[in-house]
């Protein structure tokens, strides 16, 4: 072998190995320069994954609450290759980083991973800096109030269904599997996962134990129509059944809330409720898509975190026929929709008005309940309002059609299963507590229903249910226990001193009064554990307690809601909260970044609307033997504990309570 061509041999090897070894120098540099170095907390217990393995249950062993009873409410714990990261449970420090979004961004392999999670790299929930500061003004102008009969007519939708399964159709055995791969809702989608086969993820594999969801397709019944007046009409003239069906509402409601978010959020319909009842596969082409793109991204994949450090690795990546083709698939859809409100709102708004400026930041969230004038041909999903408020803008300010177009993988990411878990596990805390759902049913059936001739409630029956204070402390309740995020990450971007209301010690034993971070340093906002923190709300933090949200003598700190509401609920000054002094949405800072949730009123809404339609002659209850754990893959869902391998699944009795029997 000639000189130069043993060189060239010898050449890729060496770069390549240099280029991992000053990579590593440069992490362990960073590392050792880190003043979190300092910080004490739980022993590493793994060289390459630190704490991380024993952090993937955290939500059911309360590991948080353990390490800030053992550390305080500052401490480290090890991320990968040991990394210090910085966890803290401190409100004023959290509301410093969760205040100042632009200094701490989400880490990059964070945005990677939700940006692969179809909302795509210009979308809202990744963007940073000036490109979110442009984007952020166009969602504030969502009228939320219209999209109710929206929520209504899929919540009745999937009433009709669960009713049909359980109470009509007892008689019958469950449809034939039949295979979908759209939205398996499994924690385990390994191959030697029993879902991986396909059967369809409402339909559990023992139907005598667990009734599959499915009706029989051969006959498809009226009860899964969407007409509201035909549903309620035979609603009223179920036979009352004491024994009641267990189905997985999960799986269920996944599929509702993606109708929903279809609806509400860009004028789509799914038919991904439809498709399922009548045992179908052939939901919508946008469902199927959007489906493979988001089970692949849910699955936890090293290459990911690697390619964090080593961007290099990001050019091995594949990307096989069927991921391109679902990609293909949104895109066009989503340019069709795109160009189809854009010649809408041209036609209905000539000439665009190019002067009228965004409103100033510091208005975003408080403005998300205006009234915005609509005419009757207008349409009123998110798609079409960011559409409208986009052609009045100054050009320079503008979305371009792949900012839009990344938006409307945002809504479906962000919107749907986040909704789903969140009135699954409301639904979980009252089978759980059946007299406070006793008292909530009551108190439901004090807003009376329209005639069944009307085609949707009427805007006062719609205030009646946002409005009532019973039901608002059940989901503001349900949505502090069982957060479906259960926590976020931040990195510091410039070195800095965070402010905190307790010093702590660090591992040394010396007092601060600030938490020293240095750029590129991890944070973790545990919302979950602050949520349930017994400093914040009292020795029965734990317990699904509704009342202390209309408790007056457990308002002792004042407090607004974004929205200018009274705060509620908090027994001494939690973290600053987007909602109810809690971190279930996130939180922000106007002026500094905000990057809360820009869909809470829509979500609250969802819930508001789905739990009076399902639980006013509903009863839902869980066998006592049933553990159920929590498992975080984003959001976090439901999994019987006995049964890991059949994923994430919630399986509740639907027992049917007549409006006038008593129902004890
Ligand atoms: C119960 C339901 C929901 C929960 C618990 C929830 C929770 C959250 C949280 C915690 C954040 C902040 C994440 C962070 O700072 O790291 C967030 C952001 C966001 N949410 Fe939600 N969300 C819900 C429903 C929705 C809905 C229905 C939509 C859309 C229509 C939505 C759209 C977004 C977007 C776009 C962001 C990113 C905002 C930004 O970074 O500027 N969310 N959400």
């Amino acid at each position: 072998m000639s000189l130069s061509s043993t060189i060239m041999f010898l050449a890729l090897p060496a770069s390549v190995a240099i280029y991992i070894v000053t990579t590593l120098l440069r992490i362990l540099i960073r590392q050792l320069r880190s003043p979190l170095r300092h910080l004490q907390g739980p022993p590493s217990t793994s060289l390459f994954m630190g704490n991380l393995r024993e952090m993937h249950d955290q939500e059911n062993n309360d590991l948080v609450a353990q390490w800030e009873k053992q550390y305080g409410s500052t401490f480290v714990y090890r991320g990968f290759m040991r990394g210090s990261r910085l966890m803290t449970t401190d409100p004023v420090a959290v509301g410093y980083i969760m205040g100042k979004a632009y200094d701490y961004p989400k880490p990059d392999f964070i945005k990677e991973t939700l940006a692969k999670m179809a909302s795509g790299p210009e979308g809202l929930l990744t963007v940073d800096g000036d490109d979110h500061r442009r984007q952020n003004p166009a969602f504030s102008t969502f009228h939320i109030k219209s999209l109710s009969p929206v929520f209504w007519e899929k919540a009745v939708q999937l009433r009709a269904i669960w009713v049909d399964i359980c109470f009509t159709r007892q008689s019958q055995r469950s449809a034939p599997r039949r295979s979908t791969r759209l939205f398996r809702v499994s924690s385990d989608p390994s191959p030697k996962s029993p879902r991986q086969k396909g059967p369809n993820p409402i339909e559990l594999d023992e139907p005598e134990a667990i009734s599959t969801a499915l009706p029989d397709s051969s006959s498809s019944s009226p009860l899964i129509t969407s007409r509201p007046e035909i549903q309620r009409s035979l609603i009223d003239s179920l036979p009352l059944n004491d024994v009641g069906k267990t189905i997985d509402v999960l799986a269920w409601l996944a599929r509702a809330t993606l109708d929903v978010i279809g609806e509400a959020g860009f004028g789509y319909d799914f038919r991904s409720l439809e498709a399922a009842a009548q045992g179908s596969d052939d939901s919508s082409e946008l469902a199927e898509a959007f489906g493979v793109i988001f089970d692949s991204a849910r699955k936890f994949r090293v290459m990911t975190v690697l390619a964090a450090w080593f961007p290099v690795l990001r050019i091995f990546r594949r990307q096989n026929a069927t991921m391109q083709r679902a990609q293909n698939t949104m895109r066009k859809i989503g340019v069709s929709l795109i160009e189809e409100r854009q010649s809408m709102v041209v036609a209905s708004q000539s000439p665009p008005e190019y002067s009228k400026e965004k409103p100033p930041l510091h208005d975003l969230i408080t403005t998300m309940d205006v009234e915005i004038p609509e005419t009757d041909n207008e349409r009123r999903d998110i798609l079409s309002i960011l559409i409208r408020s986009n052609h009045s803008s100054q050009p320079s300010r503008r979305l371009s059609v792949n900012e839009m177009l990344c938006q409307i993988s945002t809504f479906i990411t962000a919107g749907h299963e986040t909704t789903s878990t969140a009135i699954t596990w409301t639904l979980y805390a009252l089978a759980r507590a059946l007299d406070v759902q006793r008292t909530l049913r009551m108190h439901l059936r004090t807003i009376p229903l329209p005639p069944p001739s009307a085609t949707t409630l009427t805007p006062e029956t719609f205030d009646a249910i946002l409005g009532n204070s019973y039901l608002d402390s059940v989901v503001r309740e349900s949505l502090r226990l069982h957060a479906p995020v259960t926590s976020t990450m931040r990195v510091a971007s410039t070195d800095d001193a965070i402010p905190v209301a307790q010093p702590f010690r660090d591992r040394y034993g010396g007092k601060c009064t600030a938490i020293h971070v240095h750029q590129g340093d991890i944070i973790t906002i545990p919302i979950q554990a602050l949520n349930k923190s017994k400093h914040v709300w009292g020795e029965d933090a734990d317990v699904f307690r509704p009342e202390r949200w209309m408790d007056e003598t457990d308002r002792d700190v004042p407090f607004q809601d974004h929205d200018g509401k009274p705060g509620r609920g908090q027994k001494s000054a939690g973290a600053p909260g987007l909602w109810g002094n809690m971190l279930t949405f996130g939180n922000g800072n106007s002026i500094n970044g905000n990057r809360s949730c820009i869909g809470y009123r829509l979500a609250i809404n969802e819930i508001k609307i789905f739990l009076f339609a399902l639980l006013r002659d509903i009863e839902f209850s869980i066998d006592p033997s049933i553990e159920i754990d929590k498992k975080v893959n984003v959001v976090t869902r439901p999994v019987v504990k006995s049964e890991p391998h059949r994923g994430n699944q919630m399986p509740l009795r639907l027992r049917h309570i007549p409006p006038d029997a008593d129902d004890r």
